[in-house]
């Protein structure tokens, strides 16, 4: 079968594997939709993120769906032709590991997650995975949107992180697939206003299709602007979803007293000033979000009933071939979701 393979040399080509068996409680999956995601393209440009590094021939991609074609013995409650969604994240799952009985088993530090070394990806014709992590579409959700469960469930995850309900005033910095889509469901939540802020006006113009207040940093003060659109309250929630260390600072600065922060974007480099006093005197909660747990459910029901849009994230979709190109496309930045299709 064909695979997308980065080499220890960043080199993305197509490389040919064996298509591999089913374990007994494995589904095989021909692979359909596969999105590029942020960290994808960060292996192809830099060969690592943090500890994980490239040192052996990695196979990325892990926003992923398509339809099982073989089950392993033990499967009975997916048959062949079910189109699902594959979560990438599969914990270890031991009776020892606390975060696993806890049910938090997005902390599990024994996680196998695609596409993270050395754990290989989607990008590839055939991919093997617990059934347990298998999710059945319905019809009705295509399996674009399927793959873009992954990113949509990121922003499920930060949303119920931060306790977003209705009326509630969110201040989301960062308009990448994460922070568009924890718009989506911070909306679906009743958060109004939304305020939503980048520096490229590409992005921005995404957010505002989609109801937000649009503030561009780069050239508006965005305390005035969430200061005026509360009317002097400022935010309930923040989500930080830039990773950007100006934007992390600027957290503080724009939720209310008693308000959340919780932070989504990964920094290039974690150490970011805060002013701690602040924190203690407005009385904030300052949360991180981590992937997600038990989100594809919830997702999938949103999908179905059109509660949130992924596939306008879409700006294109190239082959498995076009893979090296349609990497160097996301990488100029002005895209926000790229995807591999399959034949
Ligand atoms: N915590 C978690 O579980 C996860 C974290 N992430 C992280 O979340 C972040 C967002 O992911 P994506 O949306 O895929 O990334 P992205 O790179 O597509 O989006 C980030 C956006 O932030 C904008 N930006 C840059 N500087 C800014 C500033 N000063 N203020 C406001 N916006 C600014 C960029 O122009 C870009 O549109 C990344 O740091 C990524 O690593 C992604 C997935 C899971
Ligand atoms: C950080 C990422 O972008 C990635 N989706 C992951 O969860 O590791």
């Amino acid at each position: 079968m064909r695979t997308a393979v980065l080499s220890e040399d960043l080199q993305l080509q197509i490389a040919e594997r064996d298509r591999p068996e089913p374990g007994e409680n494995e589904v095989l999956v021909r692979m359909r939709s596969v999105g590029i995601c942020g960290s994808d393209v960060h292996y192809y440009e830099h060969g690592r993120i943090g500890d994980y590094v490239v040192d052996s021939p990695l196979v990325l991609g892990h926003e992923s769906a398509g339809e099982v074609v073989e089950t392993g013995a033990a499967v009975d409650d997916l048959h062949v032709g079910d189109r699902v969604t594959l979560e990438p994240g599969v914990p270890c799952g031991r009776d020892d590991c606390e975060y696993c009985r806890s049910d938090e088993y997005n902390l599990c530090p024994d996680v196998h997650f695609m596409a993270t070394p050395p754990d290989d990806g989607a990008f590839a014709e055939f991919v093997a995975w617990p059934a347990d992590y298998a999710y059945r579409l319905p019809e009705s959700v295509s399996l674009q949107a399927g793959a873009l469960i992954e990113p949509l469930s990121v922003g499920i995850h930060v949303c119920r992180r931060a306790g977003v309900g209705l009326g509630d005033a969110v201040y989301i910095s960062g308009c990448g697939p994460i922070g568009l889509l924890a718009m989506e469901v911070a909306r679906v939540a009743g958060a109004e206003p939304i305020i939503a802020t980048d520096v490229l006006p590409s992005k921005l113009e995404r957010a505002r299709e989609r109801g937000a207040i649009a503030v561009n940093v780069a050239e508006d003060d965005p305390i005035a602007a969430v200061e005026k659109a509360t009317d002097g309250r400022f935010a309930d929630v923040v989500i930080e979803a830039s990773g950007a260390a100006p934007a992390i600072e600027n957290t503080l600065d724009v939720v209310r007293r008693g308000g959340t922060v919780v932070l989504v974007g990964l920094a290039a480099d974690s150490v970011v000033p805060f002013d701690t006093n602040e924190i203690i005197d407005n009385e904030l909660d300052l949360l991180g979000s981590f992937r997600y747990r038990h989100t594809y459910p919830t997702a999938i029901e949103l999908l179905a009933n059109e509660q949130v849009d992924v596939e306008g994230l879409v700006d294109f979709e190239m082959g498995l071939d076009d893979v090296d190109e349609a990497f160097r496309r996301v990488q100029s930045g002005e895209t926000v979701k790229g995807m591999i299709s399959f034949d």
